[in-house]
């Protein structure tokens, strides 16, 4: 009688959750990749993620030019003769704004996901704020010496770091996905049982 009346009113309406939710890995490069689409940079968009041990994510960051530099002003040229016109004097790059763009105290045992394997001078900051892993998705800069030197710093500073293995190949945001979804496993409106409505007839 009890259950009769749960489930006419959808509480005891058993369904298996869905299985293909975003992995937690997945789930944090993607937002590394995410957040690399709001880069101005026209040859190379890098963007960052930290999460600390409670799987939370604590900083984004995104390759751009500091608050205060207009992206309109200042040079995305890479291959001027004069170093000053060119966008590397100017750059933030996306891991030293992930840090920076921290939202807890410490980044103490923190991992950040990012998309490039971090340089030499982003490798000193991520030694500094206390991250202990580095999950990076494209080493193409390996064979340079900023990518060797920062290997060697976060080898001998006991940060790891180890390219990621995303579970699925692509990760597609569809805004319109939230009205073709079906919501019958939402609480039905509570509808009364044929013996509550004729007991409803004795008010
Ligand atoms: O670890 C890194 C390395 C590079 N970046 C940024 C800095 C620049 O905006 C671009 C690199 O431009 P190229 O045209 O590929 O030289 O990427 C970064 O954010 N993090």
């Amino acid at each position: 009688m009890e259950s009769t009346k749960a489930e006419a009113n959808g509480i005891n309406n058993k369904q298996s959750k869905r299985l293909d939710y975003i992995q937690w890995e997945d789930y944090y490069m993607a937002t590394a990749f995410l957040a690399a689409k709001r880069s101005k940079d026209p040859t190379c968009q890098v963007g960052a993620c930290i999460v600390d041990e409670l799987k939370r994510i604590v900083g984004i960051g995104y390759n751009g030019f500091p608050n205060g530099c207009s992206d309109d002003v200042f040079p995305w040229s890479k291959d001027s003769s004069d170093p000053l016109e060119n966008k590397f004097m100017y750059v933030c790059h996306a891991e030293l704004n992930a840090i920076l763009n921290k939202n807890s105290a410490t980044l103490r045992g923190c991992t950040m996901y990012v998309a490039l394997f971090p340089c030499n001078e982003c490798a000193k900051v991520i030694i500094q704020s206390g991250i202990r892993e580095v999950v990076y998705m494209s080493d193409k800069h390996a064979h340079k010496p900023h990518t060797m030197a920062s290997k060697e710093m976060l080898k001998a500073a006991g940060v790891s770091f180890r390219k990621f293995q995303p579970t699925v190949k692509r990760l597609v945001i569809d805004f319109e996905d939230i009205d073709r979804q079906n919501f019958s496993q939402l609480p039905q409106t509570p509808h009364k049982s044929l013996e509550e409505l004729s007991e409803g007839k004795k008010d």
